[in-house]
Protein backbone atom coordinates (compact mmCIF):
# COMPACT_ATOMS: atom_id res chain seq x y z
CA UNK A 1 0.00 0.00 0.00
CA UNK A 2 1.36 3.45 -0.93
CA UNK A 3 1.45 5.63 2.24
CA UNK A 4 2.62 8.76 0.48
CA UNK A 5 -0.23 11.10 -0.47
CA UNK A 6 -0.62 11.61 -4.17
CA UNK A 7 0.42 15.30 -4.34
CA UNK A 8 1.52 17.08 -7.47
CA UNK A 9 5.13 18.23 -7.77
CA UNK A 10 4.14 21.85 -7.06
CA UNK A 11 2.33 20.83 -3.87
CA UNK A 12 5.39 18.90 -2.73
CA UNK A 13 7.62 21.87 -3.46
CA UNK A 14 5.30 24.21 -1.54
CA UNK A 15 5.19 21.77 1.36
CA UNK A 16 8.99 21.56 1.48
CA UNK A 17 9.24 25.35 1.25
CA UNK A 18 6.74 25.74 4.08
CA UNK A 19 8.60 23.27 6.32
CA UNK A 20 11.96 24.88 5.57
CA UNK A 21 10.60 28.33 6.42
CA UNK A 22 9.07 26.96 9.59
CA UNK A 23 12.42 25.54 10.70
CA UNK A 24 14.34 28.62 9.54
CA UNK A 25 12.10 31.24 11.08
CA UNK A 26 9.91 29.45 13.62
CA UNK A 27 12.16 26.92 15.36
CA UNK A 28 15.88 27.32 14.72
CA UNK A 29 16.16 31.01 15.72
CA UNK A 30 14.68 30.25 19.12
CA UNK A 31 17.60 28.12 20.23
CA UNK A 32 20.25 30.78 20.84
CA UNK A 33 19.50 31.50 24.47
CA UNK A 34 18.15 28.08 25.32
CA UNK A 35 21.50 26.56 24.37
CA UNK A 36 23.27 28.82 26.87
CA UNK A 37 20.63 28.44 29.55
CA UNK A 38 20.01 32.16 29.47
CA UNK A 39 16.45 33.13 30.31
CA UNK A 40 14.76 34.06 27.08
CA UNK A 41 11.40 35.09 25.77
CA UNK A 42 10.47 31.43 25.73
CA UNK A 43 11.98 30.38 29.05
CA UNK A 44 12.29 31.88 32.50
CA UNK A 45 13.90 30.51 35.59
CA UNK A 46 15.24 32.13 38.73
CA UNK A 47 18.20 29.67 38.72
CA UNK A 48 19.34 31.23 35.44
CA UNK A 49 19.38 34.64 37.10
CA UNK A 50 21.35 33.33 40.03
CA UNK A 51 23.80 31.76 37.60
CA UNK A 52 24.39 34.66 35.22
CA UNK A 53 23.02 37.80 36.87
CA UNK A 54 20.50 40.12 35.33
CA UNK A 55 20.46 39.15 31.71
CA UNK A 56 17.80 37.79 29.45
CA UNK A 57 17.33 37.21 25.75
CA UNK A 58 14.85 37.98 23.04
CA UNK A 59 15.02 35.06 20.62
CA UNK A 60 14.33 35.41 16.93
CA UNK A 61 16.09 35.80 13.59
CA UNK A 62 18.12 38.53 15.23
CA UNK A 63 18.69 37.42 18.82
CA UNK A 64 18.94 40.33 21.23
CA UNK A 65 20.61 39.99 24.61
CA UNK A 66 19.36 42.42 27.24
CA UNK A 67 21.20 43.09 30.47
CA UNK A 68 21.03 45.17 33.62
CA UNK A 69 24.15 43.93 35.36
CA UNK A 70 26.61 46.81 35.93
CA UNK A 71 29.58 44.55 35.14
CA UNK A 72 28.05 43.49 31.85
CA UNK A 73 27.10 47.09 31.07
CA UNK A 74 30.63 48.30 31.77
CA UNK A 75 32.12 45.56 29.61
CA UNK A 76 29.90 46.45 26.69
CA UNK A 77 29.95 50.23 26.90
CA UNK A 78 33.56 50.75 27.92
CA UNK A 79 35.81 47.76 27.49
CA UNK A 80 34.40 46.24 24.32
CA UNK A 81 33.63 49.48 22.57
CA UNK A 82 30.50 48.63 20.66
CA UNK A 83 28.91 50.01 17.54
CA UNK A 84 25.32 50.91 16.91
CA UNK A 85 23.16 49.27 14.32
CA UNK A 86 24.15 50.58 10.94
CA UNK A 87 22.37 52.78 8.46
CA UNK A 88 23.24 53.20 4.86
CA UNK A 89 23.11 56.14 2.46
CA UNK A 90 23.26 59.72 3.60
CA UNK A 91 23.28 58.90 7.28
CA UNK A 92 25.91 56.19 6.93
CA UNK A 93 28.67 58.64 7.87
CA UNK A 94 26.85 60.07 10.88
CA UNK A 95 28.83 59.74 14.10
CA UNK A 96 26.19 57.56 15.71
CA UNK A 97 26.34 55.07 12.81
CA UNK A 98 30.04 55.15 11.96
CA UNK A 99 32.24 52.31 13.15
CA UNK A 100 35.79 51.80 14.39
CA UNK A 101 38.44 54.13 12.92
CA UNK A 102 35.94 56.25 11.01
CA UNK A 103 33.93 56.83 14.22
CA UNK A 104 37.11 57.73 16.13
CA UNK A 105 38.10 60.29 13.53
CA UNK A 106 34.65 61.94 13.45
CA UNK A 107 34.29 61.91 17.23
CA UNK A 108 37.73 63.51 17.62
CA UNK A 109 36.74 66.27 15.21
CA UNK A 110 33.36 66.96 16.82
CA UNK A 111 34.18 66.61 20.51
CA UNK A 112 36.05 69.91 20.95
CA UNK A 113 33.04 71.74 19.54
CA UNK A 114 30.88 70.58 22.43
CA UNK A 115 33.11 71.39 25.40
CA UNK A 116 31.73 73.67 28.12
CA UNK A 117 33.92 76.53 26.88
CA UNK A 118 32.54 76.39 23.35
CA UNK A 119 28.97 76.04 24.57
CA UNK A 120 29.18 79.36 26.37
CA UNK A 121 29.50 81.03 22.99
CA UNK A 122 26.28 79.58 21.64
CA UNK A 123 23.25 81.82 21.80
CA UNK A 124 20.61 79.68 23.46
CA UNK A 125 18.35 82.26 25.03
CA UNK A 126 15.58 82.03 22.47
CA UNK A 127 15.84 78.36 22.68
CA UNK A 128 13.70 75.46 22.88
CA UNK A 129 14.93 72.19 21.57
CA UNK A 130 14.38 72.44 17.84
CA UNK A 131 15.48 76.01 17.50
CA UNK A 132 18.63 75.41 19.51
CA UNK A 133 19.61 72.17 17.87
CA UNK A 134 18.94 73.50 14.37
CA UNK A 135 20.89 76.67 15.04
CA UNK A 136 23.89 74.77 16.32
CA UNK A 137 23.83 72.07 13.67
CA UNK A 138 23.10 74.20 10.62
CA UNK A 139 23.77 77.72 11.92
CA UNK A 140 20.23 78.59 10.86
CA UNK A 141 17.99 80.57 13.19
CA UNK A 142 14.39 79.47 13.19
CA UNK A 143 11.50 80.38 15.45
CA UNK A 144 9.39 77.27 15.21
CA UNK A 145 6.73 78.54 17.58
CA UNK A 146 5.96 81.75 15.72
CA UNK A 147 6.67 80.42 12.22
CA UNK A 148 5.48 76.82 12.06
CA UNK A 149 5.31 76.95 8.25
CA UNK A 150 8.96 77.95 7.84
CA UNK A 151 10.37 75.39 5.31
CA UNK A 152 13.08 74.47 7.78
CA UNK A 153 10.50 73.64 10.44
CA UNK A 154 8.27 71.60 8.11
CA UNK A 155 11.23 69.66 6.69
CA UNK A 156 12.57 69.07 10.16
CA UNK A 157 9.25 67.59 11.20
CA UNK A 158 9.20 65.27 8.19
CA UNK A 159 12.75 64.26 8.96
CA UNK A 160 11.89 63.47 12.57
CA UNK A 161 8.87 61.41 11.63
CA UNK A 162 11.24 58.93 10.07
CA UNK A 163 11.52 55.84 12.26
CA UNK A 164 14.53 53.59 12.58
CA UNK A 165 14.14 49.89 12.00
CA UNK A 166 17.45 48.47 13.15
CA UNK A 167 16.79 44.88 12.17
CA UNK A 168 16.10 45.58 8.52
CA UNK A 169 19.10 47.87 8.20
CA UNK A 170 21.37 45.13 6.75
CA UNK A 171 18.81 44.37 4.02
CA UNK A 172 18.47 48.03 3.15
CA UNK A 173 22.24 48.31 3.12
CA UNK A 174 22.47 45.57 0.48
CA UNK A 175 19.76 47.20 -1.60
CA UNK A 176 21.39 50.61 -1.21
CA UNK A 177 18.08 51.99 0.01
CA UNK A 178 17.61 54.68 2.60
CA UNK A 179 14.39 55.26 4.50
CA UNK A 180 14.74 59.01 4.59
CA UNK A 181 12.62 61.01 2.14
CA UNK A 182 14.96 62.30 -0.56
CA UNK A 183 13.18 65.65 -0.95
CA UNK A 184 13.75 66.39 2.73
CA UNK A 185 17.37 65.36 2.45
CA UNK A 186 17.88 67.56 -0.61
CA UNK A 187 16.44 70.47 1.35
CA UNK A 188 19.03 70.00 4.08
CA UNK A 189 21.80 69.62 1.53
CA UNK A 190 20.84 72.94 -0.09
CA UNK A 191 20.93 74.70 3.28
CA UNK A 192 24.23 73.09 4.11
CA UNK A 193 25.93 74.16 0.88
CA UNK A 194 24.76 77.74 1.43
CA UNK A 195 25.98 77.75 4.99
CA UNK A 196 29.27 76.15 4.11
CA UNK A 197 30.09 79.03 1.78
CA UNK A 198 29.38 81.49 4.58
CA UNK A 199 31.43 79.52 7.07
CA UNK A 200 34.37 79.38 4.69
CA UNK A 201 34.17 83.11 4.04
CA UNK A 202 33.81 83.88 7.69
CA UNK A 203 36.70 81.65 8.69
CA UNK A 204 38.91 83.59 6.30
CA UNK A 205 37.79 86.99 7.52
CA UNK A 206 36.39 87.09 11.03
CA UNK A 207 37.84 85.33 13.99
CA UNK A 208 36.24 83.94 16.05
CA UNK A 209 33.22 83.04 13.96
CA UNK A 210 29.89 84.59 14.97
CA UNK A 211 28.24 81.26 15.74
CA UNK A 212 30.14 78.58 17.60
CA UNK A 213 28.67 75.79 15.54
CA UNK A 214 30.19 72.33 15.86
CA UNK A 215 29.87 72.01 12.13
CA UNK A 216 31.74 75.19 11.57
CA UNK A 217 34.64 73.61 13.42
CA UNK A 218 34.21 70.50 11.36
CA UNK A 219 34.41 72.50 8.15
CA UNK A 220 37.66 74.00 9.35
CA UNK A 221 39.01 70.58 10.09
CA UNK A 222 39.03 67.39 8.15
CA UNK A 223 35.60 65.98 7.42
CA UNK A 224 34.28 65.60 3.90
CA UNK A 225 31.08 67.43 2.80
CA UNK A 226 29.11 64.21 2.99
CA UNK A 227 30.38 63.55 6.50
CA UNK A 228 29.62 67.08 7.73
CA UNK A 229 26.10 66.91 6.36
CA UNK A 230 25.52 63.53 8.00
CA UNK A 231 26.62 64.95 11.37
CA UNK A 232 24.30 67.96 11.00
CA UNK A 233 21.38 65.66 10.32
CA UNK A 234 22.16 63.29 13.13
CA UNK A 235 22.70 66.10 15.64
CA UNK A 236 19.22 67.34 14.91
CA UNK A 237 17.84 63.83 15.12
CA UNK A 238 19.71 62.94 18.34
CA UNK A 239 19.24 66.28 20.02
CA UNK A 240 15.72 67.46 19.31
CA UNK A 241 13.42 64.73 20.58
CA UNK A 242 15.64 63.91 23.56
CA UNK A 243 15.91 67.41 24.95
CA UNK A 244 12.29 68.31 24.25
CA UNK A 245 10.98 65.18 25.97
CA UNK A 246 13.34 65.74 28.90
CA UNK A 247 11.84 69.22 29.26
CA UNK A 248 8.30 67.83 28.97
CA UNK A 249 8.88 65.19 31.64
CA UNK A 250 10.62 67.68 33.87
CA UNK A 251 7.76 70.17 33.63
CA UNK A 252 5.29 67.35 34.33
CA UNK A 253 7.25 66.37 37.42
CA UNK A 254 7.53 69.97 38.59
CA UNK A 255 3.80 70.47 38.09
CA UNK A 256 2.97 67.35 40.06
CA UNK A 257 5.49 68.23 42.80
CA UNK A 258 4.78 71.87 43.66
CA UNK A 259 7.05 71.69 46.72
CA UNK A 260 10.03 70.70 44.55
CA UNK A 261 9.12 73.40 42.06
CA UNK A 262 9.04 76.02 44.78
CA UNK A 263 12.38 74.85 46.15
CA UNK A 264 13.92 75.06 42.70
CA UNK A 265 12.48 78.53 42.14
CA UNK A 266 13.87 79.68 45.50
CA UNK A 267 17.30 78.38 44.53
CA UNK A 268 17.11 80.10 41.15
CA UNK A 269 16.07 83.37 42.78
CA UNK A 270 18.87 83.07 45.31
CA UNK A 271 21.58 82.31 42.77
CA UNK A 272 20.29 84.40 39.90
CA UNK A 273 18.32 87.32 41.28
CA UNK A 274 18.68 89.41 38.13
CA UNK A 275 19.64 87.40 35.13
CA UNK A 276 20.07 83.94 33.72
CA UNK A 277 23.54 82.51 34.03
CA UNK A 278 24.56 79.47 32.08
CA UNK A 279 25.97 76.19 33.16
CA UNK A 280 25.22 76.15 36.89
CA UNK A 281 24.92 72.70 38.43
CA UNK A 282 21.39 73.02 39.74
CA UNK A 283 19.52 69.86 39.00
CA UNK A 284 20.63 66.57 40.51
CA UNK A 285 18.16 63.90 39.58
CA UNK A 286 18.99 60.56 41.03
CA UNK A 287 20.90 59.00 43.83
CA UNK A 288 22.39 55.67 44.46
CA UNK A 289 20.11 53.82 46.83
CA UNK A 290 22.64 51.84 48.84
CA UNK A 291 22.39 48.63 46.88
CA UNK A 292 24.55 45.58 47.05
CA UNK A 293 25.87 44.71 43.63
CA UNK A 294 25.04 41.25 42.30
CA UNK A 295 27.92 39.42 40.71
CA UNK A 296 27.71 37.27 37.67
CA UNK A 297 28.70 33.82 38.84
CA UNK A 298 29.23 32.36 35.39
CA UNK A 299 30.44 33.79 32.14
CA UNK A 300 28.03 34.14 29.26
CA UNK A 301 29.62 34.00 25.83
CA UNK A 302 28.19 36.69 23.64
CA UNK A 303 28.54 35.59 20.04
CA UNK A 304 29.97 38.05 17.53
CA UNK A 305 27.31 40.26 15.94
CA UNK A 306 24.71 39.54 18.58
CA UNK A 307 22.71 42.66 19.35
CA UNK A 308 23.04 43.62 23.02
CA UNK A 309 20.50 45.96 24.53
CA UNK A 310 20.60 47.81 27.84
CA UNK A 311 17.04 48.75 28.69
CA UNK A 312 17.68 51.97 30.59
CA UNK A 313 14.01 52.35 31.49
CA UNK A 314 14.06 49.08 33.41
CA UNK A 315 17.56 49.70 34.82
CA UNK A 316 16.50 53.07 36.22
CA UNK A 317 13.60 51.44 38.03
CA UNK A 318 15.30 48.36 39.36
CA UNK A 319 14.61 48.06 43.07
CA UNK A 320 18.03 46.53 43.62
CA UNK A 321 19.60 49.87 42.76
CA UNK A 322 17.00 52.49 43.55
CA UNK A 323 14.84 53.30 46.54
CA UNK A 324 11.33 54.52 45.72
CA UNK A 325 12.32 54.25 42.11
CA UNK A 326 9.09 55.73 40.73
CA UNK A 327 9.39 58.86 42.85
CA UNK A 328 10.61 62.14 41.44
CA UNK A 329 13.25 62.99 44.04
CA UNK A 330 15.64 65.62 42.75
CA UNK A 331 17.43 65.66 46.07
CA UNK A 332 19.04 62.36 45.09
CA UNK A 333 22.45 63.90 44.77
CA UNK A 334 24.78 61.28 46.23
CA UNK A 335 27.32 59.68 43.98
CA UNK A 336 25.80 57.42 41.40
CA UNK A 337 27.18 54.20 40.00
CA UNK A 338 27.89 55.15 36.40
CA UNK A 339 26.66 51.80 35.13
CA UNK A 340 23.25 51.80 36.78
CA UNK A 341 22.32 55.32 35.73
CA UNK A 342 22.68 55.81 32.01
CA UNK A 343 20.69 58.78 30.78
CA UNK A 344 23.49 59.64 28.37
CA UNK A 345 25.03 56.19 27.95
CA UNK A 346 28.58 55.51 29.15
CA UNK A 347 32.03 54.85 27.76
CA UNK A 348 33.61 56.17 24.58
CA UNK A 349 30.31 56.20 22.69
CA UNK A 350 28.27 58.03 25.26
CA UNK A 351 26.28 61.10 24.31
CA UNK A 352 28.53 63.66 22.69
CA UNK A 353 25.85 66.29 23.27
CA UNK A 354 25.45 65.68 27.01
CA UNK A 355 26.82 69.01 28.23
CA UNK A 356 24.91 70.82 25.56
CA UNK A 357 21.66 69.02 26.43
CA UNK A 358 22.07 69.77 30.14
CA UNK A 359 22.72 73.38 29.32
CA UNK A 360 19.62 73.65 27.13
CA UNK A 361 17.47 72.04 29.80
CA UNK A 362 18.86 74.08 32.70
CA UNK A 363 18.61 77.41 30.93
CA UNK A 364 15.08 76.66 29.72
CA UNK A 365 13.97 75.66 33.23
CA UNK A 366 15.59 78.70 34.82
CA UNK A 367 13.99 81.11 32.35
CA UNK A 368 10.60 79.40 32.63
CA UNK A 369 10.57 79.32 36.41
CA UNK A 370 11.62 82.96 36.60
CA UNK A 371 8.44 83.86 34.71
CA UNK A 372 5.89 81.06 35.07
CA UNK A 373 4.60 78.26 37.28
CA UNK A 374 3.86 74.72 36.20
CA UNK A 375 0.48 73.54 37.46
CA UNK A 376 -1.60 70.43 36.93
CA UNK A 377 -5.14 70.67 35.66
CA UNK A 378 -8.02 68.29 36.09
CA UNK A 379 -7.00 65.95 33.24
CA UNK A 380 -3.31 65.67 34.15
CA UNK A 381 -2.58 61.96 34.55
CA UNK A 382 -1.24 60.88 37.92
CA UNK A 383 0.99 58.18 36.47
CA UNK A 384 2.40 58.40 32.97
CA UNK A 385 4.88 55.54 32.97
CA UNK A 386 2.72 52.41 33.09
CA UNK A 387 3.05 49.86 30.35
CA UNK A 388 6.50 50.60 28.94
CA UNK A 389 8.57 48.15 30.87
CA UNK A 390 6.41 45.11 30.13
CA UNK A 391 7.68 45.33 26.56
CA UNK A 392 11.32 45.61 27.59
CA UNK A 393 11.47 42.94 30.26
CA UNK A 394 8.35 40.85 29.70
CA UNK A 395 8.68 38.11 32.27
CA UNK A 396 10.21 39.95 35.16
CA UNK A 397 8.92 43.42 34.91
CA UNK A 398 6.14 43.12 37.42
CA UNK A 399 4.43 46.08 39.01
CA UNK A 400 7.04 46.12 41.76
CA UNK A 401 9.96 45.45 39.42
CA UNK A 402 11.52 42.97 41.81
CA UNK A 403 13.90 40.45 40.32
CA UNK A 404 14.37 36.87 41.37
CA UNK A 405 17.23 36.86 43.86
CA UNK A 406 17.67 40.64 43.85
CA UNK A 407 17.61 40.70 47.63
CA UNK A 408 15.05 43.46 47.79
CA UNK A 409 11.35 43.25 48.48
C1 LIG B 1 18.44 65.13 27.18
C2 LIG B 1 18.96 65.01 25.98
C3 LIG B 1 19.77 63.85 25.48
C4 LIG B 1 19.78 62.57 25.92
C5 LIG B 1 18.98 61.95 27.06
C6 LIG B 1 20.73 61.85 25.08
C7 LIG B 1 21.04 60.52 25.23
C8 LIG B 1 22.01 59.85 24.48
C9 LIG B 1 22.45 58.49 24.72
C10 LIG B 1 21.90 57.59 25.81
C11 LIG B 1 23.39 58.21 23.80
C12 LIG B 1 24.18 56.92 23.69
C13 LIG B 1 23.47 55.99 22.80
C14 LIG B 1 24.18 54.68 22.77
O1 LIG B 1 24.71 54.22 23.80
O2 LIG B 1 24.22 54.12 21.71
C15 LIG B 1 23.55 59.36 22.96
C16 LIG B 1 24.43 59.43 21.89
C17 LIG B 1 24.55 60.53 21.08
N1 LIG B 1 23.96 61.77 21.28
FE1 LIG B 1 22.70 62.27 22.77
N2 LIG B 1 21.26 62.71 24.15
C18 LIG B 1 20.70 63.94 24.37
C19 LIG B 1 20.97 65.10 23.66
C20 LIG B 1 21.83 65.19 22.58
C21 LIG B 1 22.13 66.41 21.85
C22 LIG B 1 21.56 67.80 22.18
C23 LIG B 1 22.96 66.07 20.83
C24 LIG B 1 23.58 66.93 19.75
C25 LIG B 1 24.13 68.06 19.94
C26 LIG B 1 23.21 64.63 20.93
C27 LIG B 1 24.01 63.92 20.08
C28 LIG B 1 24.35 62.60 20.25
C29 LIG B 1 25.21 61.86 19.34
C30 LIG B 1 25.84 62.43 18.06
C31 LIG B 1 25.35 60.56 19.86
C32 LIG B 1 26.18 59.43 19.27
C33 LIG B 1 27.60 59.52 19.80
C34 LIG B 1 28.55 58.45 19.22
O3 LIG B 1 28.07 57.44 18.69
O4 LIG B 1 29.77 58.66 19.33
N3 LIG B 1 22.50 64.15 22.01
N4 LIG B 1 22.71 60.37 23.41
Amino acid sequence: MDLMPNFSLVTWLLLILFLSLLVLYGLWPFQTFKKQDVPGTSSCCSECFEKYGKIWGFDGRQPVLAGLDPILIKNILVKECYTNFGLNGILGSAISMAEDEKWKRIRTVLSPALTSGKLKEVNIFEAYSMDVVVSTSFSVNIDSMSNPSDPFVTNMKKFLRFMLFPFIAPVLEKMNVTLLPSRVMDFFKGIFLKMKKEWENCSRTVSPAPVASPLHCAVLLTLSDEEILAQARVFVFAGYETTSSTLSYLSYNLATHPDVQQQLRDEIDAYLPNRVKEGEEMLGLYQKAGWKQDRMEEIVTIPKHMVVMIPAYVLHRDLAYWLEQEEFRPERTESIDPYTFLPFGAGPRNCIGMRFALLIVKVAVVVLLQHFSFRTFKDTPVRIWDGVCGVLAPQWCTASLSWPGSGRP
